[in-house]
């Protein structure tokens, strides 16, 4: 039977990101509901059409509906997760019974659950057990897709055809996803690259020079494509949008939420005080010792990831981690 289009949209969150998708998502002509945590949120985004706590400035189009009721947004034909990755449990158990078997359901979130150490893709299939599992996820900055700047995406999908109508629901031309179908290695490279920008933010406030930021994503690629492969994901996966796209992206600009919180760091700064002046979620900085456990269980080694570990649960110093790292014996590349 043919795949019926998939004309209304519910993304869940209402934050920089599902902001920025429910603008895309009408754009391309579907019909947006928007479910936000803060009411406030949902007023402005109703009454002005602005979401000005989370992506100041940008007009949003006036179809565009807000709402705090979980069971109005979970009814739709297709649903986007777009809340923080540690949030996400209790946001789909509360939408559980309210969702359509069937459903695809994109995953938009970046980040391993610290709690449990599991995948978002683990959390959906506990919590959401008859919907369709997608990844959604690649380079792609929250205000430039907002403002139509030409982005490029991977949509993961096991289910060929849902992803092919999830692709059609959400492309437009400046917004293209590329459709794949290996969800586990599109979910990682999203979350474990924010932990590595952390990593490259440091370098630059701590004027570490141009040639160290490259040596660390170029390592830090190889982390994340050593968990991948342990976890089953495909290396052009990892090496594709969502994993190596993703990862250049936000290790080299301040722009990223990550590495401008390890700039900070880098700089001297304390990290509570660093994420008590920002409204908006720094994935990696919870998600740093769920890759740490994670990979320790499949015996997997990612020194960068341990340091920035150590450095946000207070076990090292800045100058420790660094340190830590330059004493490590010199190995084979590859
Ligand atoms: N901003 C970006 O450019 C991109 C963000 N992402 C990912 O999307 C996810 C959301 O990020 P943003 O929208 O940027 O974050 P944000 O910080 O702009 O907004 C966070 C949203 O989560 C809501 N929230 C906070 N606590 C909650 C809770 N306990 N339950 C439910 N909702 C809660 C907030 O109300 C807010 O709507 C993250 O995993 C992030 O890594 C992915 C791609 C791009
Ligand atoms: O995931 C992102 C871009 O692809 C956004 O990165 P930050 O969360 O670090 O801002």
């Amino acid at each position: 039977m043919a795949q019926k289009p998939l004309s209304h949209i519910g993304i869940i969150g209402a934050g920089a990101w599902g902001t920025a998708l429910a603008a895309v998502a009408a754009r391309a002509g579907r019909k947006v509901t928007l479910w936000a945590y803060e009411p406030e949120v949902a007023d402005s985004i109703n009454r002005q059409h602005l979401n000005e706590l989370y992506l100041p400035g940008i007009p949003l189009d006036t179809s565009i509906r807000a709402t705090t009721d979980l069971s109005a947004v979970s009814a739709n034909d297709a649903l986007l997760l777009v809340c923080p990755a540690q949030a996400l449990r209790s946001v789909t158990g509360s939408m559980a019974r309210h969702v359509k078997p069937g459903t695809p359901v994109a995953i938009c979130a970046k980040g391993i659950e610290q709690a449990t150490g599991k995948l978002m893709t683990e959390v959906v299939a506990e919590t959401l057990p008859e919907a369709v599992p997608a990844v959604l996820s690649g380079p792609s900055f929250a205000a430039d897709v907002a403002n139509g700047l030409p982005t490029a995406v991977t949509l993961a999908c096991a289910d060929d055809a849902l992803g092919e109508a999830l692709v059609e629901a959400i492309g437009i031309p400046a917004f293209r996803p590329y459709l794949a179908s290996d969800l586990i290695g599109a979910e990682l490279g999203g979350s474990v690259k924010n932990v590595l920008a952390i990593a490259c933010g440091i370098v630059e406030g701590r004027k570490l020079g141009a040639s160290a930021a490259a040596a660390l994503t170029a390592r830090g690629f190889a982390e994340l494509t050593r968990l991948g492969v342990a976890l089953g994901a495909r290396a052009e996966t990892l090496g594709g949008l969502s994993g190596l796209g993703d990862l250049i992206l936000t290790c080299g600009s301040r722009q990223s939420r990550n590495m401008s919180l390890g700039a900070a760091l880098g700089e001297g700064r304390d990290l509570a005080e660093i994420i008590a002046e920002r409204v908006t979620v720094a994935e990696g900085v919870a998600t740093a010792p769920a890759v740490v456990a994670l990979a320790r269980r499949h015996n997997v080694e990612m020194p960068i990831c341990e340091a920035v570990a150590a450095i946000v649960t207070g076990e090292a110093s800045v100058d420790d981690a660094i340190g830590g790292l330059l004493a490590r014996p010199f190995k084979r590349e590859a």
